[in-house]
């Protein structure tokens, strides 16, 4: 995770460079800007050095050749994290469409700046193993920072161990188990209350796919025997109670052994009022809503054009009734529901084919990591239901919360991540199959209009949409561990010796305060310290990773360069008073302008 936190834990002394060896190509000044933190907006410049933000606030003082970026009339809003895509998934005969490289690019031109894929072993299949798999597919190709979860389709004590291994040795923090997809991937319900069990020994995340897999393979029968064939049977053999019930019964299972859920791809309704009705309840329970759900809906699978209905087949469903999108958007301003996704997992027109005299063949999966920012800003900010503050909430600061890589990443603060996105609210663009980075030839958003639009997309500190020209580069990202434990997730739910062990959420620091300390956080003589490693997560393997919240091993850049030289060169510190912004945990910030 995490490059600035990781400097909070390295024990080497700052090196000086003096300033006049240094490169200013790490540099960049964004001027003039709204920055939007889940906490509030304010007026203020950012200054980013060697993928770290820096400096914020008015009058900074930077080092000449800084490139500099006029922001006057945008928002500077922390870069997207998608915690749900699926990237060359091997799924229903086929595998997606995107692999690592395409999607992470779809990713970032549309502002999202880290996602979060799932390594999902398939029956028997080592953990490890497909662990291992992903990290080959990935590592080499991701334009932005990633992270993953492991799926659990099945149940042993193999599986266990492996979830250990995973948690301690490999930076995975977060289990889906899918209660659908029956002779495939889904789960019996004593082998989910097992999983849920060892995620609470382990101060995991359990995260959970939920529709009832035997009720929909009964429909499913009955559908095709009475020759309902074509894409039009998909929802009809797994109606929104489905959903429902599986949503219900997955969180009374996880509160029989005290364990915090995550619902994926919450699509209904129903299934959103029954996540609702647990949090009212005070049970820490997280939904996830999907840009697909916000910003179309079901209509099109009944359309005569097989190759439209079938791109918007997906589990569950999109629903055929149009009040759904209202209704989640809804949800997610109301906190009854908390993060938004995309399960990108796209399937070509060709792809999709498979399943055309046959609905339960075509395979599952939309489109959506490249327009999920310009739906949910459309849906929420545009049509005046969420504020920017809860835009950003929802698109990357509560999913940064729930996996534990707050704040390096999901905020613009002192030491955050530089992934930042300057989006100019006022211009539109329209997104069309033509135009869209994506590896699918069908886009489920096709023509719709949005305002805002991302112009610079800053990926841990390099400029990888300039002005509206997209330039990632290939391997760029890095693999971000998640430590175990996230308070936002545990801290309701843990016991003291639990809580002894793992960090609280630090402050968010959105102001240049005394630069000095900011200066030695790591470990010289500052007092400025705010995050400090977990002993909870041990890793083994110096190669891949860290110690704990906010720490970053694996493949560091070197920060030491120039980082920390600018100390005597540009502190006005006596002109700056900070402010340390309180997040309470998992709490809302009710989008409040301060
Ligand atoms: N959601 C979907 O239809 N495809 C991806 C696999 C999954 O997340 O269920
Ligand atoms: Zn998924």
């Amino acid at each position: 995770m995490a490059r600035g936190m990781a400097r909070r834990k390295m024990a080497a002394p700052v090196k000086k460079v003096p300033i006049h060896l240094q490169s200013s190509q790490n540099r960049l000044l964004i001027k003039n800007g709204k920055i939007v933190n889940a906490t509030g907006m304010q007026d203020g410049d950012v200054f980013v050095e060697d993928g770290i933000i820096k400096q914020i606030g008015t009058n900074l003082i930077i080092p000449g050749g800084t490139r500099v970026i006029d922001a006057r009339g945008r928002y500077l809003l922390p870069g997207g994290i998608d915690p749900h895509v699926h990237f060359s998934f091997e799924f229903m005969g086929q595998t997606s469409a995107d692999d690592f490289y395409q999607g992470t690019k779809a990713a970032i031109s549309g502002g999202t700046t880290m996602i979060i894929d799932f390594a999902i072993p398939k029956k028997k299949e080592s953990l490890l193993e497909q662990y291992d798999k992903y990290r080959l597919m990935a590592d080499d190709k991701v334009c932005c920072d990633y992270a993953l979860h492991c799926g659990i389709t099945w149940w042993s004590d193999k599986v266990k161990q492996e979830m250990e291994i995973l948690c301690k040795e490999r930076g995975v923090n977060s289990f889906k188990a899918f209660m659908a997809y029956k002779d495939d991937l889904m789960i019996r319900d004593d082998e989910l209350y097992k999983m849920f069990e060892t995620c609470r020994q382990l101060g995991a995340v359990a995260m959970v796919h939920a529709e009832n897999g035997d009720i929909i393979v009964e429909n499913s029968k009955k559908l095709l025997s009475k020759g309902v064939k074509g894409p039009e049977g998909h929802e009809q053999s797994r109606p929104e109670e489905v959903e429902a019930e599986a949503t219900n019964r997955a969180c009374v299972i996880a509160k029989q052994v005290n364990c915090p859920l995550y619902v994926v791809h919450v699509m209904s309704k129903e299934a959103g009022d029954v996540i609702s009705k647990y949090r009212e309840q005070g049970w820490p329970v997280y939904g996830e809503a999907l840009a697909a759900g916000l910003g179309t809906d079901g209509r099109p699978c009944c359309s005569s054009n097989y190759g439209l209905a079938a791109a918007h087949i997906m589990s569950p469903p999109l629903r055929s009734d149009p009040a759904t999108k209202e209704r989640l958007m809804d949800l997610l301003a109301s906190d009854g529901l908390q993060v938004t996704g995309s399960d990108n997992c796209t399937f070509s027109s060709k792809q999709k084919a498979v399943g055309q005299n046959d609905f339960s063949k075509i395979p599952n999966g939309v489109n959506g990591v490249e327009d999920r920012m310009s739906v949910v800003w459309e849906k929420g900010v545009q049509s005046g239901k969420i504020t920017p503050p809860r835009f950003v909430e929802i698109t990357s600061t509560n999913a940064a919360k729930i996996f534990n890589l707050y704040p390096s990443k999901g905020a613009i603060g002192l030491g955050s991540d530089a992934d930042i996105v300057i989006w100019n609210p006022n211009k539109t663009r329209v997104i069309s199959a033509k135009t869209h980075h994506q590896a699918t030839d069908i886009n489920i958003f096709e023509g719709m209009e949005c305002h805002g639009v991302p112009e610079y997309v800053i990926v841990s500190g390099r400029v990888c949409v300039d002005d509206g020209e997209l330039k990632v580069v290939q391997g760029h990202g890095r693999f971000n561990p998640t430590p175990l434990y996230p308070p936002t997730v545990y801290d309701s739910l843990a016991t003291e010796a639990e809580k002894a062990n793992y960090a609280p959420l630090p402050d968010l620091i959105t102001e240049t305060a005394d630069q000095v300390s900011q200066l030695h956080v790591n470990g010289s003589n500052g007092d400025a310290a705010p995050i400090s490693p977990s002993p909870i997560t041990v890793f083994s393997d110096q190669t891949n990773t860290p110690t704990g919240k906010g720490a970053r091993q694996e493949g560091q850049r070197n920060l030491q360069g120039s980082s920390f030289s600018i100390s005597s060169e540009v502190g006005d510190t006596s002109k700056r008073s900070g402010i340390r912004v309180h997040n309470p945990p998992g709490g809302r910030s009710s989008g409040g302008f301060w």
